[in-house]
């Protein structure tokens, strides 16, 4: 084992890391507390204020998995859309297989310029987590319950409020509403037989009225569908804990630019648009899974420095009163102050765990295990 993999192993490297990321995840929910003034005197500047924060917390997620892990990110995508990323709002239909998906669509946010405003329709138990669910609230994330009957009119409203948005955003929906597991597969292809559906398989049934409602909302402010697909080489499942201790992964996006304007503005015929949307994804990874490759060429943007900069900047800030608290710990010998270090040090590796344990897929939650919306969560 190189030097290099010794040190991306090791449990002290690791505790490194996720001090940086609480303690300076901390202290931006505290500058984002702070900009609750600016809101009522200045809303678009409080706006891009909050983008910024939300990058330079976000962005240690993503520089784990671009330099420290090394993962590589592929795009297949048609040249000719290539131009528009990054330049335009969008809405993002993923697949919702894997725990690191999010991230690494956070890493193409990242390329293209639009991590920090990047936003999501995010399930509302993921609005608890301390510092991302706390820093997405200042970000304008869209919270729902998975109960339509309530949804319908808080979504609509937080949707509504994007509208004068003065950054350009990726609006990011998992219309499978919950992570791929076998048996919620099974269950969502019983309602898709129901229905009268063609069976996927490799994807959930969608979700309909979510993505329908934020069509709407957003028209005439976003230019486009960006439907992607993803998928990793040699059949891997990728974890969060596998890129803190520096695995090596590679990811493989396929995005088709879908222009607004061609889907429709009908509820039921948007719902079919959908799932005849996903019939087609569901063939992409067909092919994949036969080729190891998706259609068209791969132009992948390179990886910027920024989120690297970003963390030697938190590390170096946090490096001095760690190194001083520790100094002073051995300083004093007093047995109380080492026994409370140790207790708040234990709790707040309990605390990581916990919120790395919110990206693993045998956690998940029990919504789509049944066919009723029963027991959701
Ligand atoms: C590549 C670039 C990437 C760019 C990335 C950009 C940005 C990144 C930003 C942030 C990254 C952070 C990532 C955070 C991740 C967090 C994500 C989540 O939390 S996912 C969970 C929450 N999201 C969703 O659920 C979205 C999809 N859901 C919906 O749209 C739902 O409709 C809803 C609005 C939530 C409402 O849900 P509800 O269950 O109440 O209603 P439904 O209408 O959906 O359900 C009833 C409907 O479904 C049928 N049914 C019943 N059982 C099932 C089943 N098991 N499977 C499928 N369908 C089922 C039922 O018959 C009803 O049908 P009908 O509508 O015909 O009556
Ligand atoms: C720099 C690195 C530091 C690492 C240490 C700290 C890591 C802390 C990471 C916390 C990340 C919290 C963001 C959670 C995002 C989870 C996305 C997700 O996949 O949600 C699942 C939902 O879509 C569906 O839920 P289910 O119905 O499947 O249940």
């Amino acid at each position: 084992m190189s030097l290099v993999q010794l040190l991306k192993s090791h449990f002290l490297s690791h505790l490194f890391i996720c001090y940086v990321f609480l303690v300076s995840g901390l202290i931006i929910n505290l500058l984002q507390l702070c900009t609750l003034p600016l809101w009522l005197l200045n809303k678009q500047l409080a706006r891009k204020v909050n983008c910024r924060f939300a990058y330079t917390v976000s962005s240690q997620l993503v520089a784990a998995l671009e330099w420290w892990s090394g993962t590589e990110c592929s795009l297949y995508t048609d040249p000719k859309s290539y131009p528009l990323y990054g330049k335009e709002n969008a809405i993002v239909v993923l697949n919702h297989s894997f725990e690191i998906d999010f991230l690494c669509g956070w890493t193409f946010c990242e390329r293209f310029g639009v991590l920090g405003s990047s936003k999501v329709l995010a399930k509302k138990e993921l609005a608890y987590v301390p510092i991302i669910g706390w820093m997405w609230y200042f970000q304008e994330i869209v919270f729902c319950k998975r109960k339509w009957e309530e949804d319908r009119k808080t979504v609509t409203q937080s949707l509504q409020n994007l509208r004068d948005y003065p950054e350009n955003y990726w609006f990011l929906l998992y219309c499978e509403g919950t992570r791929f597991t076998t048996e919620k597969h099974r269950i969502s292809m019983q309602v898709a037989e129901t229905k009268g559906l063609p069976k996927l398989k490799y994807h959930l049934l969608p979700r309909t009225k979510g993505f329908w409602v934020t069509v709407q909302n957003l028209r005439g402010t976003v230019a486009a569908v960006y439907d992607s697909t993803l998928n990793f080489r040699n059949n891997v499942m990728p974890t969060l804990l596998g890129i803190l201790s520096g695995k090596k992964y590679h990811a493989d996006l396929y995005v088709r630019r879908i222009p607004l304007d061609v889907i429709p503005e009908d509820e039921s015929e948007c719902a079919d648009w959908l799932h005849k949307l996903y019939q087609e994804k569901d063939s992409f990874q067909d092919g994949y899974m036969q080729t190891g490759r998706y259609p068209g060429p791969i132009v992948s943007p390179p990886r910027r420095p920024w989120s690297l900069i970003n963390w030697l900047f938190w590390s170096c800030l946090l490096l001095y009163p760690l190194g001083l608290l520790l100094a002073q710990l051995i300083i004093s010998g007093s047995v109380m102050t080492i026994l409370s270090t140790v207790v708040l040090c234990t709790a707040a590796s309990v605390g990581v765990r916990w919120m790395i344990g919110q990206t693993e897929i045998n956690r998940s939650s029990n919504y789509g295990s049944k066919t009723t919306r029963q027991n959701n969560n």
